[in-house]
């Protein structure tokens, strides 16, 4: 597409009334990014009729310094330099009514540090604008510049390793079950169960919080007991996540508190807590020498379908900038959505220390992450001990496969659960480390296990039909065989 912007002279420009966004300097198919500016792509559906370069200006425009009429007070600021510029828009491939929007945001319209100002421009009004059907912010480029105004994971997966004493290979958790209705004493009998059977972590679901049935202290009280025979019971180091989102930040900080008094290594949020409390736990573990684990209910309402809402690529970068130490990010195999290709590249976001465009992986810039700490995924969802070969080769090792049915299901009880995803794992790393092909001989590594085994031969039994064969909906645009643009 021609680059339309005309250059008018100040007093057309600042004349009372509505201009095309196009002409108000926020479309500009020559302006080359800075190093330091920040990067947005947005898919585009602009209503029927509606010119998809002026509906990419208005995306710019709306999410910078825009609003629908001009106004002369533009002429106070450092306009020319506040004002967001669409500087490429694309055909999205096979699809003829959604474009890719590029768009650069100086440095300048963002306060240091802060996750809820980046979102307030990037994701606020412009999504309910009248001339767009749909809206849906793809990726973003974070400038080095603004990368270093945050803190990062509080922990990072290194120091993770080394608190817990844990290497090589994925650690491993459950997700206590039934999600809710148990007593506090009960609960800590399943969390007692699973660290004894052979698991590292166990997790509250994300809607545990402080409900009649359990008060939040007694659940802590009761896990901690737990945890510490565990350990005790097998000579290392175990975790529980502790759920401590809470109505207010008061309440959060006093739960978290106490998870510390109780000698617990990790403490939990849900993504619903909002985005100044996850940078206020954040900073929180940093002080206290705590590991902060994220849940990340309620993404799917805005991350899932692909018209409208946010890529989760883009919470996955936001979260580790907000400095989370874990954070769910699909399981491919298992009961959620996960496409294979677009999880990599939240995988990759999370642990590499510089992801490079993947258009195949829906990556769509590069991005530094300057020294950042690394965000340990967390797979969780239907997994079982059956699918072990596939969830390391799909997800590698640095990360957490959780299973919450797939332990506390088990025939034989809660401790056979783990020993049977324990077993299932340390097979299949020492077979990848003697090089075997893991991938095609899984079933085989896992049948021979279970010879000595009988937990892991009856999760291998029960489960064994058990797949979630459907279609993504969050699926990337381009082929492995796309030229990087
Ligand atoms: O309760 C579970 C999993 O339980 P189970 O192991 O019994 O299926 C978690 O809330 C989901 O994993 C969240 O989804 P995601 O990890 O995709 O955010
Ligand atoms: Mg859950």
């Amino acid at each position: 597409m021609a680059a339309t912007t005309e250059k008018r002279s100040a007093a057309d420009r600042y004349k009372a009334g509505v201009m095309q966004y196009k002409d108000m300097g926020y479309f500009d198919l020559d302006y080359e990014p800075k190093e330091t500016d920040i990067l947005a792509c947005f898919r585009i559906t602009p209503q029927d009729g509606v010119d998809p370069e002026e509906a990419a200006a208005a995306v710019a425009g709306e999410s910078s310094t825009a609003t629908w009429t001009v106004v002369w007070t533009d002429r106070l600021t450092a306009c020319e330099k506040y004002r967001a510029r669409c500087y490429r828009v694309d055909p999205v491939p096979g699809n003829p009514s959604q474009w890719f929007a590029y768009i650069a945001y100086d440095l300048d319209l963002f306060e240091a540090g802060s996750i809820v100002n980046v979102s307030a421009s990037i994701i606020g009004n412009v999504f309910g604008f009248k001339p767009l059907k749909a809206l849906r912010l793809e990726d973003m480029r974070i400038p080095t510049a603004y990368v270093k105004t945050f803190q990062g994971p509080a922990t990072g997966i290194v120091v993770e390793r080394e608190r817990l004493d844990k290497f090589g290979r994925p650690l491993l958790g459950a997700t206590i079950k039934p999600k809710l209705g148990l007593s506090g004493r009960n609960y800590g009998r399943v969390v007692y169960e699973a660290l004894k059977g052979g698991l590292d972590f166990t997790k509250d679901d994300e809607n545990i919080n402080s409900q009649p049935f359990m008060h939040w202290r007694d659940r802590f009280l009761y896990c901690m007991e737990a945890v510490k025979r565990a350990e005790a019971a097998s000579g290392e180091v175990k975790g529980t996540y502790l759920n401590i989102s809470a109505a207010t930040m008061e309440d959060m900080y006093e739960r978290a508190e106490f998870a510390k008094d109780l000698g617990s290594v990790i403490v939990m949020i849900d993504l619903v807590i909002g985005y100044s409390a996850i940078q206020s736990m954040a900073k929180w573990c940093r002080r206290n020498d705590m590991i902060l684990h994220l849940h990340r209910a309620g993404h799917s309402t805005y991350t899932r379908q692909k018209s409208h809402g946010v890529s989760f690529r883009v919470i996955a970068k936001w979260m580790r900038l907000a400095g989370v130490d874990h954070i769910h990010a699909g399981t491919v195999v298992g009961k959620l959505e996960g496409d294979p290709a677009t999880t990599k590249g939240y995988y990759d976001i999370l642990r590499e220390d510089f992801v490079p465009q993947r258009l195949e992986h829906g990556v769509f810039f590069d991005q530094p992450w300057a020294s950042l700490a690394k965000t340990m995924p967390v797979a969780s969802g239907g997994i079982h001990a059956g699918q072990m070969h596939q969830l390391l080769d799909l997800l590698g090792e640095d990360c957490v496969l959780q299973f919450g049915g797939g332990t506390i299901g088990h025939p034989m009880g809660i401790a056979a659960g783990a020993t049977a995803n324990r077993v299932a794992l340390e097979a299949m790393i020492l077979a990848r480390n003697e090089g075997r092909d893991i991938l095609n001989e899984g079933p085989q590594i896992l049948e021979r296990a279970a010879r000595h085994c009988q937990p892991l031969a009856q999760a291998l039994e029960v489960w064994k039909d058990v797949t979630f064969n459907y279609a993504s909906t969050d699926t990337p645009d381009f082929v492995p065989t796309a030229t990087p643009a």
